[in-house]
């Protein structure tokens, strides 16, 4: 089982969070609906399941919370978020570590299963309350709960926070994603930037060098499709697209559709030429496409790499001018806002882009 960091706390620095102590002076039925009324208050899943793990260990008094996700396709969870007591009404929240023994495997095993909430009582005395997440008929996650209070006491609890959380993951996931392609929509785009630009801090302390890219990506003669076929022909062509997007640029990277025929990626990549030679597969894998009514359907793309100090409104209009000069010169090409400047080919800011940022 390997370790993924959530992004609003991807480092074992993470500051520690105190519970409230009003908190502790409600009556229960009170510190459920506070504890519901916090978890609701957040808008991105990051925060969201930070929240939960520290409204359950609030709620529930317990000594450790962890949220356990299915991340890929194989069904596999992967330890993520853990709230740990550390001293009366003081938690800590932090991406979780992962834990490897055999009766935490074992409940694993079952929440993944889809078995109802289980427990086990450690040698401490401790109890350790399990129960799966639930989403669209599927197991995607699982909570563990460790303290105190017997199975039988918490069960119900713990089962209907994991149904409230599974139903509003839901509705942000709504929120942020475009409807006809299911890839994030402009308003996300600031949260992902700076998602993947902690990753990137990440791992210039050591691991493999990443750095951040922007790429802009327009469809040719998109009105010609439509004047032409009509939009449902159109929309098969943005369908097809974005399914390639997918495929091509896996997460972590960001997919979004800004509306129409423009699509922004934000790639993670060692260097110019290899992010090139992505952008420059993609750009062929669709030129080569033959759509059965309207033939073949090819895109223009400019990037720019990100600074880490990287604003995404700079980023943007880095890149449309990229993309504008690809658009000028022939279409069905890829250029670098960095090359065009190298090669003196743009002149910093004269020409103006072709995407209506704001
Ligand atoms: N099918 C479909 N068409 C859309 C959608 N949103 C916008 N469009 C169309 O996208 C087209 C965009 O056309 P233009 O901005 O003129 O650009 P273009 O024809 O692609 O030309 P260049 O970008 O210069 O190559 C218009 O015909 C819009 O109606 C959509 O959701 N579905």
């Amino acid at each position: 089982m390997s370790i993924r960091l959530p992004s609003t706390a991807a480092s074992e620095e993470a500051p520690s969070m105190s519970a409230d102590p009003a908190v502790h002076e409600l009556r229960p039925e009170e510190r459920f609906v506070d504890s519901v009324a916090q978890l609701t208050l957040h808008r991105d899943i990051d925060a969201l399941d930070h929240s939960l793990t520290l409204s359950l260990a609030e709620l529930l008094r317990a000594r450790h919370v962890l949220l356990y996700k299915c991340m890929g396709d194989d069904g596999v969870m992967e330890s993520w978020v853990s709230c740990r007591q550390m001293e009366a009404g003081h938690y800590a929240v932090r991406p979780a570590l992962p834990v490897e023994t055999a009766a935490w495997q074992t409940r694993l095993r079952a929440c993944q299963d889809g078995q109802r909430p289980g427990h086990s009582a450690g040698a401490d005395g401790y109890h350790y309350v399990w129960t799966p997440i639930h989403k669209d008929g599927l197991v995607a996650g699982a909570l563990m709960v460790e303290g105190g209070e017997p199975f039988d006491a918490i069960s119900k609890v713990l089962d209907g926070f994991s149904r409230i959380y599974s139903n509003y993951v839901s509705l942000i996931r709504e929120a942020e994603r475009d409807k006809l392609t299911g890839l994030f929509n402009r308003s996300t785009l600031d949260r992902q930037l700076q998602r993947l630009l902690e990753r990137v801090g990440l791992t210039h302390q050591g691991v493999a060098p990443e750095r951040l890219w922007l790429a802009i990506l327009d469809i040719d003669h998109f009105k010609r499709v439509n004047d032409t076929y009509g939009h449902l022909y159109g929309d098969e062509v943005i369908l097809w697209l974005a399914q390639q997007l997918r495929s091509s640029f896996p997460a972590p990277n960001a997919l979004f559709r800004f509306g129409g025929e423009e699509f922004v990626a934000l790639l993670l990549g060692p260097d110019e030429a290899g992010v090139e030679t992505m952008l420059e597969r993609f750009r062929a894998r669709m030129a080569a496409h033959v759509f059965s009514q309207i033939g073949t359907v090819t895109v223009s793309i400019g990037f720019v790499e990100v600074s880490t100090a990287g604003f995404s409104t700079q980023a943007l209009d880095l890149a449309d001018k990229a993309l504008y000069y690809a658009k000028k010169h022939g279409r069905n090409q890829v250029r670098s806002y960095q090359g065009l400047i190298h090669a003196g080919a743009l002149d910093g800011g004269v020409m103006s882009g072709s995407v209506d940022l704001f």
